[in-house]
């Protein structure tokens, strides 16, 4: 029996997805993203275009075992003026020994005649062929009707010519592609709903490309209209601006439009996961402000927001962020209120009275070190540090007497070659014990860190796991030229999952480095527990 109620999804990430500027996936990768979207109830994973390149045939030759998602491969419809049983692309593709073939094919009455350069007629017998053939041979056949909808629009009769004539001769789907993504929702609605008086919705699939950042919208208006296999790539991936993003798509399928996928409401939990692992395959810091997933998608600043959020979450929260893996973050910055601290206070184990006096005085102070050119949005280490000193105390690790910086660059005789050298001395009292140490680096800021971790970490070993993961520095009145105030924020791991992040700031670089450095030494050693040596 069949379920009205349930959208196929086909991933295209290793296909169209691969056709991205900068993105360059290997076998390995490939093998690793499709067990991924096996693993979260993606319907059809399209692995490559065999025959196209190593990479896609490397792939085939050795695919993965997927549980429950069907690959396919992609090709093109045959060439002209052969038959399909001769035509090496469709063999290739065969030859892989995929149940489910799709095939790219015009539908564009301008494309058959500029790009082809051949009857219509003959465009149509190329699809009706293909399509025929691997289903024969593979099981299963898809059509993607290339500019269909621009096709549509300058010659409706021909572009459903050619997807009925892929229907006919056994294509399971029909996909209607946007291809260069210019197509509006409103057009989208109207084309499809002509659409399934000629092909049924439960036959007819949707492909659209961003070019107008309508991806998703469209995608899902033809849903509306009936299409029941939606085609994207995960974060939007894709050539120019991007294919119709699955990760946007699924959460607002399921639950807002009340369709059900392959993917479980359990399996939604994975969204941000799968997002962020793609990500890292790629390389790419992930997108803070995308739909659903993004870090900042349920980050809530303004203090009338929290305020709200406090009393209910769903005051400025569309959905619940746990639904798609997500979590409410609560930023703490000049835009803050009352409601901003108490909810951040809780966050970090706190347990004040709100109506304690201390709040609003660290309020004010925070208020003030931002508009100095701190910033704790994004520094909560830093926050929390600044906080417990306010509220309660922080043991002294250590104290700073000074540290001086020597930054030598030393070129050879023909200068042709120069040396680079930083050397750092610092002086701290860990308790009453004064030490002093010397440390080379590569600059003047590794340098001071090598200094500072050849004095701490015999005394608190705990630092020896520390290390730095981002180091970002932001002119903050560039009209000052090099007087300028600078922020550094440090990002910190420590080997156990956990990360954090440190804010410092002064006209000097080097001083602003030594100040997030600082936090970040301090929150891993009160963070571990660890008793300050030789003092309190
Ligand atoms: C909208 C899309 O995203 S479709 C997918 C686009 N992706 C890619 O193109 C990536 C993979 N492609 C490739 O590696 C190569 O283009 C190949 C291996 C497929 C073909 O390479 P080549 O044989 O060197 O051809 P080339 O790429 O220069 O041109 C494409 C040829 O296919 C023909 N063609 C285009 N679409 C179709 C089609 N649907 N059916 C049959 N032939 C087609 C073109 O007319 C052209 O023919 P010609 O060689 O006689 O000029
Ligand atoms: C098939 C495809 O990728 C497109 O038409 O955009």
């Amino acid at each position: 029996m069949t379920n009205d109620n349930r959208v196929y999804l086909y991933d295209s990430t290793l296909r169209d997805g691969a056709q991205t500027q900068g993105v360059d996936f290997s076998a390995a990768d490939k093998v690793a993203i499709a067990i991924e979207l096996d693993r979260l109830g993606i319907d059809y994973v399209e692995g490559g275009w065999p025959g196209a390149n190593p990479t896609d045939d490397d792939f085939f030759a050795n695919p993965p075992k997927l549980e429950t998602a069907v690959l396919s491969a992609f090709g093109m419809t045959r060439r002209p003026g052969r038959s399909a049983d001769n035509d090496p692309g469709l063999s290739g593709l065969v030859n892989t020994g995929v149940k489910t073939i799709t095939l790219v094919g015009k539908s564009w009455d301008f494309q058959v005649d500029v790009a082809l350069e051949i009857e219509r007629s003959e465009n149509v017998a190329m699809i009706a062929d293909s399509i025929a053939y691997v289903k024969d041979k593979a099981g299963e056949a898809m059509f993607d009707a290339e500019h269909f909808f621009d096709g549509y629009k300058a010659n409706p009769e021909f572009a459903l010519e050619c997807c009925k004539a892929a229907y006919e001769a056994g294509a399971r789907w029909i996909v209607m592609c946007d291809t260069n993504g210019g197509t509006l929702p409103d057009e989208i609605e109207a084309i499809v709903g002509e659409v399934t008086k000629h092909i049924p919705g439960s036959h007819l699939g949707i492909h659209c490309h961003d070019d107008t950042g309508n991806a998703v919208a469209n995608s899902l208006a033809a849903v509306r209209m009936g299409v029941r296999q939606i085609q994207g790539t995960l974060n939007g991936l894709g050539e120019r601006c991007g294919n119709a993003n699955l990760i946007s798509i699924l959460p607002s399928l399921m639950l807002k439009m009340g369709f059900e996928t392959g993917v479980s409401k359990e399996g939604l939990k994975r969204l941000v996961t799968v997002s962020r692992l793609l990500d890292e395959r790629l390389n790419r810091a992930p997108a803070r402000n995308a739909a659903y997933v993004g870090e900042s998608a349920f980050a809530h600043k303004g203090g009338l927001h929290v305020s709200a959020i406090e009393k209910d979450p769903s005051c400025y929260e569309h959905v619940n962020p746990e639904s798609v893996g997500n979590k409410r973050t609560i930023i703490m910055s000049n835009q803050a209120g009352r409601s901003n601290l108490v909810a951040k206070f809780r966050e970090v184990g706190l347990d004040v009275d709100p109506k304690d006096a201390k709040v609003n005085v660290l309020l004010d102070k925070i208020k003030e070190l931002e508009s100095s050119g701190y910033s704790y949005d994004g520094a909560d280490a830093s926050f929390e540090l600044l906080a417990r000193r306010h509220l309660e105390a922080v043991p002294e690790y250590f104290r700073l007497e000074s540290f001086r910086v020597i930054d030598e660059r030393v070129w050879d005789k023909r200068h042709a070659h120069v040396n680079q050298m930083s050397e750092t001395t610092v002086k701290l009292f860990i308790g009453d014990k004064r030490i002093m140490d010397v440390a080379e680096g590569n600059g003047p800021v590794n340098a001071l860190d090598a200094a500072l971790r050849k004095i701490l970490i015999p005394v608190y070993p705990d630092l020896e796991s520390l290390h730095l993961v981002d180091f970002k520095v932001r002119i903050l009145d560039g009209d000052q030229a090099t007087g300028a105030i600078t922020r550094v924020m440090i990002e910190s791991a420590d080997g156990q999952g956990n990360t954090w992040t440190t804010v410092g700031m002064s006209s000097n670089i080097i001083d602003a480095s030594y100040e997030a450095l600082r936090d970040s030494l301090i929150y891993k050693l009160y963070k571990s527990g660890v008793k300050a040596h030789g003092g309190n």
